[in-house]
């Protein structure tokens, strides 16, 4: 049974890319089992090996996604509709993919895509970039929207902070729940996003990437320094 995350609060998104100390589905797994022992209402996980081993190492929902760059396409969270199928044939709960409009490697639309999934009665999270995205991709009849790709499209908000206005202004305008995602780095960030009307927050990279985080502490010292 594929299950729905229905708290509130916060989902980590555990992933690590190849070439990376953690990457491969046992690091990730174990890092799952550790934002679940925080507090974690679900786990975001890339790549069906990821996916599959999170599954087993955890009891909560699992938003799972497979990122690939195709050629002739910007569209790379899950970009087609086999990916879907195979992520969602990997065990995950919900799958993730882009929500945008921008044309897909398989030629299907965003349209298309949502109606083949929903026909078989999967959850689906849509990551856009816009507001008119997001009622877009509501109206299409996903089941979340999140705010993953704001700043990651040329065309949206450009900030090296949350788009935690973007969640608001979603949250006022669709029924679908609202997630926010991207650059969420304090814990102060997650709150003010959840007051504004996000179902759930999901940190990636300020939980589940040493490397960066060590980073952070070491540029700050040596700016004081
Ligand atoms: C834009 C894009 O491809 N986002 C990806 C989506 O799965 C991940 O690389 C991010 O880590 C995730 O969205 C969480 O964000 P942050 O790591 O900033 O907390």
């Amino acid at each position: 049974m594929r299950q729905r995350i229905t708290e509130r609060g916060l989902v980590v998104s555990c992933q690590a890319y190849e070439g990376e100390p953690l990457f491969g589905p046992h690091h990730m797994a174990e890092m799952a089992k550790a934002a679940v022992l925080g507090g974690a209402v679900g786990i975001r996980a890339n790549g069906l090996a990821d996916i599959f081993a999170v599954k087993q190492a955890v009891a909560v929902p699992v938003i799972g996604l497979n990122k690939r760059s195709c050629e002739g396409s910007d569209v790379y969270i899950t970009p087609t509709l086999e990916d879907a199928l195979a992520v969602h044939a990997a065990g995950t709960d919900i799958i993730a993919l882009d929500g945008t409009n921008r044309p897909r490697p398989d030629g299907r639309t965003l349209a298309d895509t949502v109606k083949e999934l929903k026909r078989r009665d999967i959850l689906i999270m849509a990551d856009i970039s816009t507001e008119e995205e997001g009622r877009y991709a509501a109206q299409l009849g996903v089941d979340w929207i999140s705010t993953t790709l704001s700043g990651y499209t040329p065309y949206s908000t450009q900030s090296a902070e949350p788009d935690i206005a973007l969640v608001a202004r979603l949250a006022a305008a669709v029924q679908v729940p609202v997630v926010a995602e991207g650059r969420y780095g304090k814990p102060e960030d997650a709150k003010r996003a959840l007051d504004a009307g996000a179902q759930f927050v999901v940190i990636g990279g300020a939980i589940t990437r040493p490397q960066h985080i060590t980073e952070r502490f070491v540029h700050a010292i040596r700016e004081s320094g």
